[in-house]
């Protein structure tokens, strides 16, 4: 099938927005040109100077199948994806089972196929039921269909595992993905040891607990010479690490939230669990630090940690509720509201840390809107303001921080592979 976008909105090289057709065919970009020739088979849709950009690559999502399905399936997880304008997003293996055999790969691998909307690629787990204890067989698992290695959810707390697991990776060519948490430094806490957690009297999880993990890693990394790649960096020491380490030509990438970025301590209103997130929302120079990390890349781009829980659960309030914040289906507008508006980043910036960052540093085909690539594609209305609402989100998680919130920049089309996955309007 082919379909031609009329008058699309797009960024140039020079990150300047230009007007154009853009014809896709059999799920590729086959032509970009200022006026494109219409046959009768053709769907035309006429984009209305919307902006239109390379589908979205989320390297971290929780989809919570197997074993989660109350809070999120890959059919749910995916269809919030596309509605958020992500065409590739990376499943977490914090599931019941972990994806830690090439059985349980083969059965993920399956079921995505059958019942996503968008590219998955699935993470392996770096230990048997990320128990920490025993690696899995990475070989078998790369062959199975894993995109990478990772415990997100948990710290690996060995540095001996961490050391062998680098070493496994390395030699397979494959990224090590690190949750970095020391748990003899996380005092039971819930929130970030600031300011909040000493008005409120909360137990506080200190900057530490992150960055110790962060440095002996950067270490092993440099030791093994494996790609090591820092999962939702939060802390000013993190940053700084991932810079020296960078600047010591050490193979180590980082990735930071949408709500670390525009959120800190001082941000969380009420004893409301849905700021409950791990690594928890820290001090406001923190904060900062990560976007000064991002614009002069220290940090390579952006991924949401999309983690949903039900309401119920969330309800328990900030000691017992668990960590977790939704984020696919609010973190463009909310990025290009906070940080291309105020003038932070420019949106070549925010789009390239949303697409062709994540594509490069996991050599993902994909995350540039040119011609040959695949019809991965999102249209935005960049001019629409809308409140963000969880009860009109896709996923079955509705706990964010950011309800309430008015954005703009809204998606309004999905394409993956040259089919429309997902169109305000039409929803089922
Ligand atoms: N980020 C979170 O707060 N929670 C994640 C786990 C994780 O990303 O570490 C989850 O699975 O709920
Ligand atoms: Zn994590
Ligand atoms: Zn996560």
């Amino acid at each position: 099938m082919t379909i031609i976008f009329k008058r699309a909105r797009l960024l140039n090289q020079q990150g300047e927005l230009t007007l154009a057709d853009i014809k896709m065919n059999d799920g590729r970009i086959v032509q970009i040109a200022p006026h494109i020739a219409v046959s009768d088979h053709d769907e035309v849709i006429d984009v209305c100077e919307q902006f239109v950009a390379p589908g979205f690559i989320d390297v971290h999502v929780h989809l919570r199948e197997p074993g989660g399905e109350h809070k999120e399936t890959i059919a749910t997880g995916t269809l919030a994806a596309a509605k958020g304008g992500f065409t590739t997003i990376a499943a977490m293996p914090n599931t019941k089972p972990v994806p830690d055999t090439k059985q349980q790969m083969a059965w993920l691998v399956n079921r995505i196929r059958e019942t996503a909307h968008v590219r998955v690629l699935p993470y392996a787990s770096i230990t048997i039921r990320q128990a920490g204890k025993q690696l899995v067989d990475f070989a078998a698992l790369k062959e199975a269909g894993a995109f990478a290695f990772t415990d997100d959810g948990v710290g690996v707390q060995s540095a001996r595992m961490m050391y062998e697991a680098m070493k496994q990776a390395a030699s397979l060519d494959m990224p090590i993905v690190a949750h970095c948490e020391d748990e003899t430094l996380t005092y039971k806490g819930c929130v970030h040891d600031g300011s909040f957690a000493k008005r409120h009297g909360l137990l506080g999880i200190p900057s530490v607990c992150e960055s110790v993990h962060i440095a002996r890693d950067v270490l092993l990394a440099e030791a093994t010479g494996c790609h090591y790649h820092v999962c939702h960096i939060s802390t000013k020491q993190s940053v700084r690490i991932v810079r020296e380490a960078k600047q010591a030509g050490i193979r180590v990438t980082a990735e930071v939230t949408p709500h670390h970025l525009l959120l800190c301590d001082e941000d969380i209103h009420s004893l409301d669990a849905n700021f409950k997130m791990n690594p928890p929302l820290r001090a406001k120079e923190d904060q900062q630090a990560l976007i000064e990390g991002l614009l002069d890349g220290t940090i390579d781009f952006i991924a949401t940690d999309h983690a949903p829980h039900t309401e119920e659960e969330k309800s328990e309030g900030m000691a017992l509720a668990p960590f977790g914040i939704v984020g696919l289906e609010t973190a463009f507008p909310l990025l290009y509201t906070h940080l291309v508006e105020k003038g932070i980043c420019t949106l070549k910036q925010l789009v390239d840390w949303l697409s062709k960052k994540p594509a490069e540093t996991f050599r993902i085909e994909g995350g540039e809107l040119k011609v040959g690539a695949k019809a991965d594609v999102v249209v935005i209305d960049l001019h629409h303001e809308q409140v963000i609402d969880p009860h009109t989100f896709a996923s079955k998680g509705k706990n964010t921080p950011f309800a309430g919130w008015t954005c703009k920049g809204w998606p309004t089309m999905t394409i993956v592979d040259g089919k429309i996955v997902w169109q305000k309007g039409r929803e089922r």
